[in-house]
């Protein structure tokens, strides 16, 4: 298969203070494709997830060494933009976390911080993005009304047409589904399977059938370490590292 890569990480240390959360991670992530991050409770995915579109930056004391980068671009360059990036690499959270305001000045939202005002051009935006999140057809005749009031999986869908909303290339997304019941999570799951036509999706995820259903690379962390990362089928079906293997059969974790 002929795959490009979207997100390069090469020997990417990263520190909160003195305590190494990440030990010389190297992970080529493709565009196209879903890359899942796995691995038990508090070996780093989040926060390698984090690392790509420098929301770390945000806690003092923490710091990244090695080197990230987006279509060959130093996502650290000294030249970066980092609200660019932000553009550029859309997040989507475990819990859904909508704002209280109407459905569509939810997703309207990222275009007007970005300065955007032409009205036409907004509404035509937030229609395309919550189509693009498979809500259109369930809210498009209660635009104005609050987005509190929608179910926890229409949220998350409206979180995910949030950050499309800005014409994001790669979306991260932390436990999308964890908070979801199952027919929610099989939304979100068939969804991710359409955005990745367009999108470069990078997704953690604790579920591991999970991972093997939406994900073409899976991505196995341990202590803050990348273990092994191989195309998804190889990691579920015949691991080379022994440790990935008692994660996958649930001997540990
Ligand atoms: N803001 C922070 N300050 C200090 N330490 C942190 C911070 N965030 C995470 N850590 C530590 O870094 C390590 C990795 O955490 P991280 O959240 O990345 O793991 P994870 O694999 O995503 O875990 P989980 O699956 O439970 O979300 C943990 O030991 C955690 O306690």
């Amino acid at each position: 298969m002929d795959r490009e890569v979207k997100i390069r990480a090469k020997n990417i240390n990263f520190y909160y203070g003195n305590f190494q959360a990440l030990h010389n991670i190297s992970l080529n992530m493709f565009k196209n494709q879903v890359t899942a991050l796995i691995g038990p409770s508090g070996c780093g995915k989040s926060t390698f997830l984090r690392c790509i579109n420098r929301m770390n930056d945000l806690i003092p004391e923490a710091r990244l060494e090695g080197e990230l980068t987006l279509d060959g671009v130093d996502i650290y360059g000294p030249k970066i933009d980092v609200v660019e990036i932000r553009r550029k690499v859309g997040m989507v959270f475990q819990k859904p976390n909508p704002f209280p305001k109407s459905i569509f000045e939810n997703v309207a939202y990222g275009l007007k911080v970005n300065g955007i005002k032409d009205k036409e051009f907004i509404a035509y935006r937030v229609e395309e993005s919550l189509k693009m999140a498979a809500l259109w057809s369930e809210v498009k005749d209660r635009l104005q009304t609050s987005a509190l009031g929608l179910s926890g999986g229409q949220q998350q869908r409206l979180c995910i047409a949030r950050a499309l909303a800005v014409e994001p290339e790669v979306l991260l997304m932390d436990e999308p589904a964890s908070a979801l019941d199952p027919i929610a999570t099989q939304k979100i799951e068939e969804l991710i399977f359409e955005l990745k036509e367009k999108f470069t999706i990078i997704i953690v995820t604790h579920n591991m059938q999970q991972a093997a259903r939406v994900s073409d690379i899976t991505a196995f962390f341990y202590m803050g370490k990348l273990i092994e990362a191989d195309t998804t089928d190889v990691i579920f079906t015949r691991p080379k590292e022994k440790q990935t293997e008692e994660y996958i059969t649930g001997r540990f974790g």
